[in-house]
């Protein structure tokens, strides 16, 4: 059965040519004759052709954006399609290191039965036309043809193909990614002169619970996020894209990039970290937004490392011409763009808030400096970034989550002096952290019969000598970090003594 629909196929296609051929017949043919049997191609072709197709091709008509219906296919085939296949593909799949995903090799014809009516769906190649295949282009001249499915089926089934059965493909598929869903983590990735995301698996251990910062703040994030979240109607009502932007600003080690992986764990979306480097221009740019799927968030990290070349190049711009307040500013990214195009403010503002950033929803923009004072305010402005959060330096308060997170105590004996350390230097959340670390002596005896038992203390002995051990990693630990803030603090107070004592012998 197979064959005979690529048959009727093949015959559709040889009697549109024939019907083109007649077309341009030669003016001397007669008029009448030529009127009859153009009209009759169609007939006689429709008459014996009973099948029809649909065409899904891997990329948009206009090539800039993916299909997400050819996504949908492919999930859907490999769910349910591939029993009688013999041609398959495997690879590693994103749920586990050791699952195989089986999919459909191409050119394998599988059939699929929907409501009595018979379906099939084959994958055609990349280049299809340059292979031998037998897909009709869509781009005709152009060796570079995307991969596409082609669904036949009986014309008397037209209806039910278009009305319900195309539609049951695009709910199995959002229910199969709702329940095998894998966050990803994307970055821009620069082949043959082209940006395409490339992804991994993303399972961030940060959590809100674990970020050392101010609670009410933290809490606060939170509740904007889920406020975010929920506000699709409220969006649409006011006309607005239904997206959020972020930046995060403060010292190194304050957990910018940690609070961006709680984000993701919190609305379990997608992570897209933009490497604006690797960009050409803002064309690139835009098809990289375009890319991006909706419940995800975007990240440019850094941002003042481009704002300093940016700001730089505008004032050498100001001071080189005349005063030209419609120039675009121009971020140079790196020597090897110089001379070719170019991502300009411009072109990242339509990106995050301009009339491309209505193509999608749910999308939180995240940018990351540590430098808020060196961004350009046209980037930052409120409505653009619609919430500035501080990561600053670690108080006790947030000290006291990380002893939580690290070692699993609430109080201890060193607390007091740690929090007022605390308050006199400024030491980050990162520096704190890896003084919490446990290390330090392992051969005692109790690390010994623990590791005797592997790790697995099942009786109450067990448990006490885990419980001394633990103890006595938080007394070095804590004890290191009371060392570690004293020099600190020493040392912050060397320069002021310096110049006390060069005081006192003038
Ligand atoms: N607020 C925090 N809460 C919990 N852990 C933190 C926090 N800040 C830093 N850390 C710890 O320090 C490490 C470094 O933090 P992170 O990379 O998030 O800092 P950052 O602000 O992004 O720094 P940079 O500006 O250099 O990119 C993290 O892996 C985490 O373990
Ligand atoms: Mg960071």
């Amino acid at each position: 059965m197979a064959l005979s629909v690529e048959k009727w196929v093949g015959f559709g296609s040889a009697m549109a040519g024939f019907g083109l051929l007649w077309s341009r017949m030669p003016e001397h043919v007669h008029d009448e004759a030529r009127y009859i049997i153009s009209s009759l191609v169609p007939m006689v072709m429709s008459y014996f052709n009973p099948y029809e197709q649909i065409t899904i091709s891997e990329y948009g008509e206009e090539r800039f954006r993916r299909n997400k219906f050819f996504d949908a296919v492919s999930t859907y085939l490999r769910s349910e399609c591939l029993d009688h296949a013999s041609k398959l593909k495997a690879e590693l799949g994103n749920n586990s290191k050791y699952d195989p995903l089986i999919s459909l090799d191409e050119n394998q014809e599988v059939v699929d039965n929907f409501g009595g009516a018979r379906m099939w769906w084959r994958l055609y190649p990349k280049s299809a036309k340059n292979k031998g295949g037998t897909v009709i282009s869509l781009f005709p001249g152009d060796s570079d043809e995307p991969r596409c499915y082609r669904l036949v089926f009986h014309k008397r089934h037209r209806k039910l193909v278009v009305d319900s059965y195309l539609p049951s493909v695009v709910r199995k598929w959002h229910e199969l990614i709702a329940t095998n869903r894998q966050r990803l983590l994307f970055t821009n990735h620069s082949q043959d002169g082209k940006s395409h995301w490339i992804s991994v698996p993303y399972n961030p251990p940060a959590k809100f619970d674990m970020l050392a910062m101010d609670h009410s703040k933290k809490v606060e994030i939170m509740e904007d996020l889920t406020a975010f979240r929920e506000a699709k109607e409220y969006h649409s009502k006011v006309g607005k894209a239904w997206k959020r932007g972020y930046l995060l600003h403060g010292p190194p080690g304050t957990g910018k990039s940690t609070m961006i992986g709680a984000m993701a764990n919190f609305l379990e979306y997608d992570v897209y970290d933009l490497d604006l480097t690797s960009i050409k221009d803002n064309a690139e740019l835009r098809k990289l937004f375009l890319d991006t799927t909706d419940r995800s968030i975007i990240v440019i990290e850094d941002i003042d490392a481009i704002e300093v070349e940016l700001t730089t190049k505008r004032k050498s711009k100001e001071a080189a011409e005349e005063k030209d307040d419609n120039h675009l500013v121009t971020i140079e990214l790196s020597d090897k763009n110089k001379d070719k195009g170019k991502v300009t403010l411009s072109g990242l503002l339509s990106f995050v808030d301009g009339l491309w950033s209505a193509c999608g929803t749910e999308r939180i923009f995240v940018f990351t400096t540590n430098h808020v004072d060196r961004l350009d305010p046209a980037l930052i402005r409120r409505g653009r970034m619609d919430r500035h959060i501080e990561m600053s330096y670690c108080r006790f308060e947030a000290f006291k989550m990380l002893a939580k997170s690290y070692l699993d105590i609430t109080e201890h004996s060193l607390f007091g002096e740690i929090g007022q350390l605390l308050d006199e230097i400024d030491t980050t959340p990162a520096d704190v952290a890896d003084s919490l670390m446990p290390r330090g002596k392992r051969n005692s005896e109790i690390d010994r019969l623990l590791d005797e038992m592997n790790g697995a203390p099942a009786d109450v002995a067990g448990n006490l000598m885990l419980r001394v051990k633990r103890r006595r990693e938080a007394d070095g630990c804590l004890a290191r970090l009371v060392e570690t803030l004293k020099k600190a603090k020493m040392k912050s107070a060397a320069p002021a003594m310096d110049s006390m004592e060069e005081a006192k012998e003038d």
